[in-house]
């Protein structure tokens, strides 16, 4: 279901939400109409089939103004004066209100207000984004309700994406615009670009008021108190993935999506966390932290800071009337960590010499790392060295800044070997080749290594996920996929990997409580950090995908100078669910096709005993805290819910990205040659660990990289036979 374009899922998840037997005749007969099921893979999986006409939701519950359109117009100017002075609010407390804040000044407009470095979203983009989720609002409130958002069609505002003009180009753009250069698709996926809803919004209002309040009408449990009574920190550590498929997962979670917050300066909590600011800036929606907290109380916490996500501008005509997060960095599976998500941030890591990115090489040492980052706050003030990414979140962990730092050492090092073959290419050649053959080993070694291991086979099969056999070209693309991220995949699902965070990293010369390496990477100016940091995260089991979470991640995220606790991950995930207002966790297993949890017990007795204490009914359970609770699919890491939404984004990823790698010529404007292909599919994580090694002598590897040692996966010589290495000859002019 949750791929058939033209399905209403909503109404089939609400006539889904009561059991077989108290569901109407007719209800049931207009399901198996519409829901006819199919079976897929020689009968293996049962799925449904998508109908070819779109589906209306039965309860009729759709309702058209019958106001006139010059009274609508009246509604609207009135509704506009109220957003705007709601806006002052927000600005005020920046300090940041724009002279000519006038409702002829609102339309979408790039870069004229200068930016943070790593930010390639202006602010005008929020405010306009703002504006309009304030004045839907205030229409909605001074019309009553007779004004029905969804169908307000406002033309004069409503921008299509812009036309593509060199459409066949060889190379991606940064930002991910025309990727898709049908009329309407070209910002698809774009940096700045709306997420998805798989299902639609539980918005307080149906606008943009966040879920707060349960089925039965009391107010949901703090997100605080259910990470406190839920996620304990206790070590159980998975049989068979060790740390580094944790890593790349939050490497590749950093190159597909980055929720941006309304603002970044206002403080939502007092200085001493004892309760809000008074007048807080209007996004803010801090945690409230129970006087009884086992953690913050003995430190008179009562309040954990928590920033709204901003939201996008209606710029492509699809007034859908309510609140969208947009995503700071391009949707697609495209480097945008690495080489940076505008041509501007590009521009400025790039040395502009031989097509290689800034960076700091010591020949002597063989030790290459990326430029210094020397903003100030870029890093914890105790570091003596932090650095600059395509991604500003990269010296997050220790870990995390290998993962850049391999990344970055193999474009560089492709550049110095083109160069070699091809000393007529120019800078800007060498850049982009290197570029185009770094993208397709990373998506080759997200799709082929990292994806079957976390949704296992499966979901592989059901999700077609896999890739074309070595040689031959693949024929994914489809110009009506939309590879965009949705919420729902982006603040509950692939966070799962907060999960599999450990709570000491097992170095090789001890352990280290892991929020001690987080916004400090000044241990890779020692000689062999690099090479022995990768031998130990390829040892360390990652932990399990459950209700365990490390303190690391639930007290120690962020701790600021003289504090002894920081701010709970786990519980902002959660509020950052309601904040985009993504359903509860029981819609989308119906969604799924599985029966929702119709009491608590179905969680288990010892969980559903503390959900019963938190929630007061089973349909409000959040998804990021069902769909953590699930045990994992077989062969996998997540449960079945998560399974199904990262497949499924998965799949719009292959099929949505015009460039994927193994497209052809029928499609990619991009290709490799066939032979050129088959290099590439030759490559493993371990492959680019070696050749990427300070060391290559003294450097192992487990050639299924991202799995423990077992039998089957020995420690192996970097110059082993097993692990192939790139001939890049093929790539000679
Ligand atoms: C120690 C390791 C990690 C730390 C400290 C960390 C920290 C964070 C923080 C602070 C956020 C922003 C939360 C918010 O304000 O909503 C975030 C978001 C996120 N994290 Fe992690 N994370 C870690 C590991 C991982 C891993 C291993 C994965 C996946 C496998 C992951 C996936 C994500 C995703 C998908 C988001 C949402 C990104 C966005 O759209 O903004 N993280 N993480
Ligand atoms: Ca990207």
């Amino acid at each position: 279901m949750l791929q058939c374009p033209e399905v209403d899922r909503m109404s089939i998840v609400r006539s889904l939400s009561r059991p077989p037997h108290l569901r109407p005749p007719n209800e049931r007969r207009w399901e198996s109409s519409v829901w006819r099921r199919c079976t897929l893979l020689n009968g293996e999986f049962t799925g449904i089939c998508c109908p070819s006409h779109p589906v209306i939701d039965v309860s009729g519950e759709e309702s058209s103004s019958k106001l006139s359109l010059h009274e609508q117009e009246k509604f609207l100017e009135q509704a506009e004066k109220i957003a705007l002075q709601e806006m002052q609010k927000f600005l005020a407390d920046v300090g940041n209100v724009p002279e000519d804040m006038s409702t002829q000044n609102t339309h979408f407009h790039a870069g004229h207000h200068p930016s943070l470095p790593d930010d390639v979203l202006s602010p005008e983009l929020v405010r306009q984004g703002l504006l309009e989720v304030l004045t839907w609002q205030a229409l909605e409130m001074i019309s009553n309700g007779t004004v029905v958002v969804q169908r307000f069609q406002r033309p004069k505002r409503c921008l299509v994406g812009p036309p593509c003009e060199k459409s066949h180009s060889r190379y991606r753009r940064f930002d991910g615009r025309c990727n898709n250069v049908e009329p309407g698709g070209s910002l698809w996926g774009s940096a700045g670009y709306p997420m998805e809803r798989l299902l639609p919004p539980a918005y307080g209002d149906g606008i943009w008021a966040p879920r707060i309040v349960s089925y039965t009408g009391r107010y949901l449990p703090s997100a605080r108190k259910l990470s406190s009574t839920l996620f304990a920190d206790l070590h159980h550590p998975h049989t068979t993935c060790n740390v580094l498929l944790m890593q790349f997962g939050q490497f590749l979670a950093h190159d597909f999506s980055r929720n941006k917050a309304i603002n970044t300066k206002s403080k939502c909590c007092t200085e001493d966390g004892s309760g809000r600011v008074k007048d807080a800036s209007p996004g803010c929606m801090p945690i409230p932290v129970s006087s009884g907290d086992d953690f913050y109380s003995q430190y008179g916490v009562r309040c954990i800071h928590f920033m709204r996500s901003a939201v996008a501008p209606m710029r492509d005509c699809d007034s859908v009337g309510h609140g969208r997060q947009l995503s700071g960095v391009s949707h697609f599976i495209d480097g945008s960590a690495i080489y940076g998500a505008s041509s501007k941030q590009a521009h400025e890591l790039r040395a502009h010499e031989g097509g290689r990115l800034k960076s700091l090489f010591h020949r002597r040492f063989h030790n290459e790392l990326p430029p210094l980052d020397r903003t100030k706050d870029a890093c914890d003030p105790g570091a003596e060295m932090c650095f600059l990414t395509g991604d500003a979140r990269s010296n997050q962990l220790i870990s995390l800044v290998a993962v850049h730092t391999l990344f970055l050492r193999e474009h560089n090092r492709l550049a110095r070997r083109l160069q070699q073959l091809n000393p007529h290419w120019s800078d800007k050649t060498l850049y982009q080749e290197a570029r185009r053959i770094v993208i397709a080993q990373l998506q080759h070694i997200a799709f082929g290594e990292y994806l079957p291991k976390v949704v296992g086979p499966r979901y592989i099969a059901l999700y077609r996920l896999h890739l074309p056999t070595a040689g031959t070209y693949s024929d994914f693309y489809n110009h009506h996929t939309n590879p965009s991220v949705s919420s729902e995949f982006t603040v509950a699902a692939f966070r799962f990997g907060h999960s599999t965070v450990p709570s000491k990293l097992e170095l090789h010369d001890g352990s280290v409580d892991t929020w001690r390496t987080f916004l400090n990477p000044t241990r890779f100016r020692e000689r062999h950090f690099y090479d022995d940091l990768f031998g130990a995260l390829q040892h360390q089991p990652m932990q399990s995908v459950d209700e365990m979470f490390s303190t690391s991640l639930t007290r120690f995220l962020n701790v600021k100078p003289g504090k002894q606790y920081g701010v709970d991950l786990a519980a902002i995930n959660i509020q950052r669910g309601r904040d985009h207002a993504v359903r509860p966790y029981n819609d989308y297993r119906r969604l799924g096709g599985k029966p929702g949890a119709y009491s608590f017990d179905d969680f288990g007795i010892e969980v559903g005993h503390k959900l019963r204490s938190l929630y007061s009914h089973p349909d409000d359970v959040d998804l990021y805290v069902g769909g953590i609770l699930e045990p994992p699919v077989e062969g996998g890491v997540v449960g079945e819910t998560f399974a199904e939404l990262i497949a499924d984004q998965f799949s719009k990823f292959l099929h949505g990205d015009r460039y994927f790698y193994s497209n052809g010529p029928d499609t990619n404007p991009g290709h490799f040659t066939v032979q050129q292909l088959k290099e590439i599919q030759r490559v493993t994580m371990a492959s680019l660990i070696c050749a990427n090694a300070g060391d290559p002598h003294r450097m192992h590897v487990l050639p299924d990289a991202f799995a423990l040692p077992h039998d089957g996966n020995r420690l192996v010589d970097c110059t082993a036979h097993e692990i192939p290495r790139l001939d890049l000859s093929w790539w000679r002019d």
